[in-house]
């Protein structure tokens, strides 16, 4: 019998057997063994194992890709927040492969991934592991949803399963200049007093990585893990926004020492509680600011954004609406708080805020 079928045969035995206390245990072994037949169902074909990531576009302004343990709400969670639909069930292993939805927040459009759960040694390449974690690595963010029952552990564990392959979760790059050389051995600089590292050790971090001649400039209090983070390069720097799910499943205490940790959201998505705050949440984590645009004595259209990272400039407003439409920018009138008073005249490198209404007057065309 293949796997298919043999996950067909015990959904069925699971489907004729009636919950109550005296089948709890033999409902748990199905649960146990039909994980196991799924798990199988994911482990990547001997032959590949190149770990290339699930073929879904990217689409909207930006991605977040949920990673978790099997069975800890993503599904459900996505069935909240979005139109789509992906099954959810009491079993592990229930998601096999990568389902975008699209969560609408006020003019922006965000692509939510769920994808299916990893377990440690994910990295290494289990189950579909290497898969998921290379879908993380094109996403703006991570939504890394955790069992509140188990949430520490939980967390500890995918931690080191994405910092093992690179990924850095809420941290910024290190402020370490780093140029390899041809000759002339180690020039290494630090422009503040080091406490964790000194130019010996550096060198013994080089030489391990096989690096004799490079000019170094520290301008950070690096650890000796950061420094080797910027001569590797490779490291992916992602925001995280850690979501606890299930707290209908623990106590008012537990919910508030989860729910006050830094990056840290609380829900239940069988509930429906607290879904609105998520996603005011990834919003707030991703860091966008939505720009809306405005005609002439006509009222701004709230239903579609320009999406633009914070920092960004009315240049970038342009751009984004038309490619030659800063060339025709004669100025620009704007309303919220990056105005100093309402309307503002501003030209092409004022600093645009979220929620802003812009209008944009272009030169008059000459000779038409
Ligand atoms: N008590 C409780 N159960 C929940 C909650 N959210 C989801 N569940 C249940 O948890 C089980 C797993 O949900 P899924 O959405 O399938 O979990 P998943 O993370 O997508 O699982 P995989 O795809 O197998 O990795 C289902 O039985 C859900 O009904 C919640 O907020 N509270
Ligand atoms: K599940
Ligand atoms: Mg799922």
């Amino acid at each position: 019998m293949g796997i298919a079928e043999r996950i067909a045969e015990i959904e069925a035995e699971m489907a004729r057997t009636q919950k109550n206390k005296a089948t709890e245990g033999h409902i748990g072994l199905l649960k146990a063994r039909l994980a196991r037949l799924r798990l199988q169902l994911l482990e990547p074909p001997k032959s590949s194992g190149k770990g290339e990531g699930f073929d879904v576009m990217k689409s909207g302004d930006a991605r977040v890709a949920m990673i978790g343990f099997p069975s800890v709400g993503k599904s459900t969670l996505l069935g909240k927040v979005t139109p789509t639909q992906s099954a959810a069930a009491a079993y592990e292993f229930t998601t096999l492969t990568c389902i975008p939805g699209k969560i609408k927040y006020d003019g922006a459009d965000i692509q939510l991934l769920d994808l299916p759960g990893i377990i440690e040694g994910a990295a290494q390449g289990r189950g579909r592991g290497r898969q998921v974690i290379a879908v993380a690595r094109t996403a703006d963010m991570v939504l890394m949803v955790l069992d509140a029952t188990k949430a520490d552990v939980q967390r500890a564990k995918l931690e080191a399963e994405l910092e093992a392959v690179g990924i850095r979760l809420n941290r910024q790059p290190p402020n370490v200049y780093f140029k390899p050389k041809q000759g002339g051995g180690i020039s290494f600089t630090a422009t503040l007093r080091l406490t964790h590292l000194n130019a010996r050790m550096a060198q013994l971090i080089l030489h391990e990585y096989k690096i004799f001649n490079a000019e170094i400039i520290v301008r950070e209090d690096v650890t000796p893990d950061e420094f080797i983070d910027a001569i590797v390069g490779q490291r992916k720097y992602l925001k995280c926004l850690y979501c606890f799910n299930k707290i209908d499943q623990i106590s008012i205490e537990e919910v508030d020492r989860l729910a006050r940790q830094p990056n840290s959201v609380v829900v239940s998505c069988d509930q429906g509680f607290n879904m609105d705050y998520l996603v005011e949440r990834i919003w707030k984590t991703l860091d966008l600011s939505r720009i809306y645009t405005k005609r002439r004595s006509e009222a701004p259209d709230l239903s579609e954004a320009v999406i633009v990272r914070r920092g960004a400039t009315i240049e970038h407003v342009c751009h984004r609406i038309h490619r030659s439409l800063a060339e025709q920018f004669n100025y620009a009138m704007i309303w919220g708080t990056s105005a100093k008073h309402t309307p503002q005249i501003v030209g092409l490198n004022h600093v645009v805020e979220d929620e802003d209404v812009v209008m944009i007057v272009k030169k008059a065309a000459v000779g038409g």
